[in-house]
């Protein structure tokens, strides 16, 4: 329960709709309770007009506003006093509704405010969070904890504080006018509404579990259902169509056994609750049955303690729904807070600036491991890229190519050792001013569901008119096939538009770090989808585009026809070979037995 205090300050940010809120309920809720005395009058009034009736030996007690119209109403005619009270059950009810309608408009809308300003923390905190994180988490569960748990938090900030207030308030008001009418009769005929509150609490429990297992279970089909979709090209050339139906049956089959257990207790219980109910109406009639044959004038005391009961009935079901709200909404804020709780182990160093990101970039003895792997990924590696350099980063797979990338950039940092730029170390540039003035084009390209001038776009602050977006394109060497399209700039991509090809995306990616035009870039194995004609297209537009630039280009394949002011191949996180194209073919080592398998092959950029 501790879990929900994390959403006290919303409450106070919305307190004056929470307090106007409550004041609707209690202030509804008096209202309510009106109605069954002024019935219960009417009908004493009633009983006493018949022949024969005996005086009432101790007149019923009522409240202070009702003293006054009952006061006022007993000053009329019989026939007057029946239209009067009629009537004013009629207001009642009427008074109560529109109190009820201002208590859902304050305290549910609270509660969407809510869950609005909790989606957005949830999300701003899923930002701020480094590489690190979403490699140890998986997508499945942050999207729940977003969304699923989000809901669950808002049940109880909504519905559940507004029904937990309701029904303490009328079983209050309840309890007050039945004790004041007979307390006899209201402790015998409440005797069972204890044992109804549990039995819904522990039946409530049990559904919950049920239905909680029934969500996972239909949320592992549906991932395994768009598994399949995704996956679709991989299942057909797999010839896998059979094996991965059985695999969905079997999904299928068990999410119907236990949604068809779910409805079995569901059929069970509700006729149940109904049953238990109707005991304490029974209790009501019989008792008081007996109570009114020994003195007629309790007819109306029989009468406004079934109304009492018909209306507690709501209530005391729902103690038990609205607890397993609450417990739900705990177990969910807890793991909301699990993600909340967690600091960015890449942050702005307190001494952080925002500064121009140019310079030499150095590289002195960084060794750096991956905590969740322990694979050592740099070892003692130096290196100074002098400004305006373009330089080519080569090696076997693994060797740590993409992790001098990333350690460029903060998303992770150093274990030793230290890189600068400018003579600055990165640590001291605000991540904001390192990252949106070094442009990388990462090798796992995602564009959004969005325009593709809107995917080149993405990373500027400033709008970019069409022809800085074509430029970029054209530099990218895309501009061509993005006219091609039918909606040319304009046509959506993603899963409901256009699929681009593999070539293409990592264009597009290029194009959207080319608009930047920042002083420091970094392509990784961004060019692996295209081919060769159009590498090299690439290659020597961006070779023009580089002028004064320094470059940093991460690779698998030789550029020849391009002049590198140094090539460095990385084995396993440390320096194999370094030098120009001519240095490096003298060397005879790995680049030149890479270019001489190139060459043969034809598989050189140029
Ligand atoms: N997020 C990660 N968590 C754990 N280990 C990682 C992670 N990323 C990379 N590694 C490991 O670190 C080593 C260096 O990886 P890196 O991606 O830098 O290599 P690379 O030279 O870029 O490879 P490739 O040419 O295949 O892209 C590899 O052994 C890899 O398995």
């Amino acid at each position: 329960m501790k879990h929900l205090a994390a959403l006290n300050k919303y409450f106070w940010k919305y307190r004056n709709r929470f307090f106007i809120g409550i004041f609707f309920v209690i202030t509804s809720n008096y209202f309510a309770v009106l109605a069954p005395e002024v019935t219960g009058f009417i009908v004493g009034k009633v009983q006493q007009h018949l022949p024969g009736a005996k005086p009432v030996a101790h007149p019923k007690q009522y409240d202070a506003f009702l003293t006054v119209f009952i006061n006022w109403v007993n000053s009329l005619t019989f026939a007057q006093i029946v239209t009067v009270c009629s009537i004013t059950i009629l207001i009642l009810a009427l008074i109560r509704g529109i109190l009820m309608f201002f208590m859902r408009q304050t305290i549910i809308v609270m509660s969407r405010y809510i869950e609005f300003d909790q989606k957005n923390e949830v999300y701003q905190h899923y930002q701020k969070l480094d590489a690190s994180f979403f490699k140890t988490h998986n997508t499945g569960d942050l999207m729940n904890r977003i969304t699923e748990d989000v809901s669950r938090v808002r049940m109880y900030t909504g519905p559940a504080i507004m029904y937990l207030v309701n029904l303490v308030a009328l079983i209050i008001f309840c309890l007050v006018n039945m004790l004041r009418t007979d307390k006899q009769l209201t402790l015998l005929v409440l005797a069972p509404l204890p044992l109804l509150a549990l039995t819904i609490y522990i039946a409530n429990t049990i559904i919950n579990r049920k239905s909680e297992k029934v969500q996972a279970l239909l949320s592992d089909l549906t991932t395994n259902a768009q598994e399949s979709y995704s996956g679709i090209r991989v299942i057909k050339s797999f010839v896998q169509e059979k094996a991965m139906l059985g695999f969905f049956s079997k999904n299928s089959e068990d999410y119907r056994k236990n949604a068809v257990g779910l409805a079995k207790v569901e059929a069970v219980y509700f006729p149940s609750m109904t049953l238990m109910i109707g005991l304490s109406t029974l209790l009501t009639v019989f008792i008081g049955g007996k109570m009114a044959i020994a003195d007629p004038s309790k007819i109306s005391v029989i009468v406004e303690f079934v109304i009492y009961i018909n209306m507690l009935t709501f209530p005391v079901s729902a103690i038990g729904w609205t607890a397993s709200m609450i417990q739900r909404a705990a177990a969910s804020q807890k793991r909301l807070n699990e993600f909340l709780q967690i600091e960015p182990g890449i942050q702005d160093a307190p001494h952080a600036v925002d500064a121009p990101v140019k310079g030499d970039i150095v590289f002195d003895k960084v060794s750096f491991t991956y905590d969740n792997t322990g694979i050592k990924a740099l070892k003692d590696f130096s290196l100074t890229i002098k400004e305006g350099q373009r330089i080519l980063i080569m090696g076997r797979t693994g060797s740590g190519k993409s992790t001098l990338a990333q350690l460029l950039l903060r998303f992770y940092d150093v274990d030793n050792g230290n890189i600068s730029i400018g003579g600055r170390n990165v640590e001291a540039y605000t991540l904001q001013s390192l990252r949106t003035q070094v442009s990388y084009v990462p090798q796992d390209v995602f564009l959004f569901s969005d325009s593709v001038s809107n995917n080149i776009r993405f990373g500027l602050n400033e709008h970019a008119d069409m022809p800085r977006v074509q430029q970029a394109a054209a530099n990218a060497s895309v501009d061509k096939e993005i006219q091609g399209l039918q909606n040319g700039y304009d046509t959506i991509l993603g899963e409901r538009g256009v699929t681009l090809s593999g070539g293409q995306k990592q264009r597009v990616s290029i194009a959207r770090a080319l608009i930047k035009d920042p002083q420091i870039m970094v392509f990784d194995d961004c060019l692996s989808a295209v081919d060769a004609k159009t590498e090299n297209e690439i290659v020597g537009n961006l070779y023009r585009v580089l002028q004064n630039k320094t470059a940093i280009i991460i690779t698998h394949r030789i550029f020849t026809g391009f002049k590198f002011d140094n090539i460095i191949i990385l084995e396993e996180g440390k320096i194999l070979e370094q030098g120009t194209h001519e240095q490096l073919l003298l060397l005879d080592g790995y680049y030149a037995e890479l270019y001489r398998i190139q060459t043969s092959t034809g598989q050189s950029a140029a």
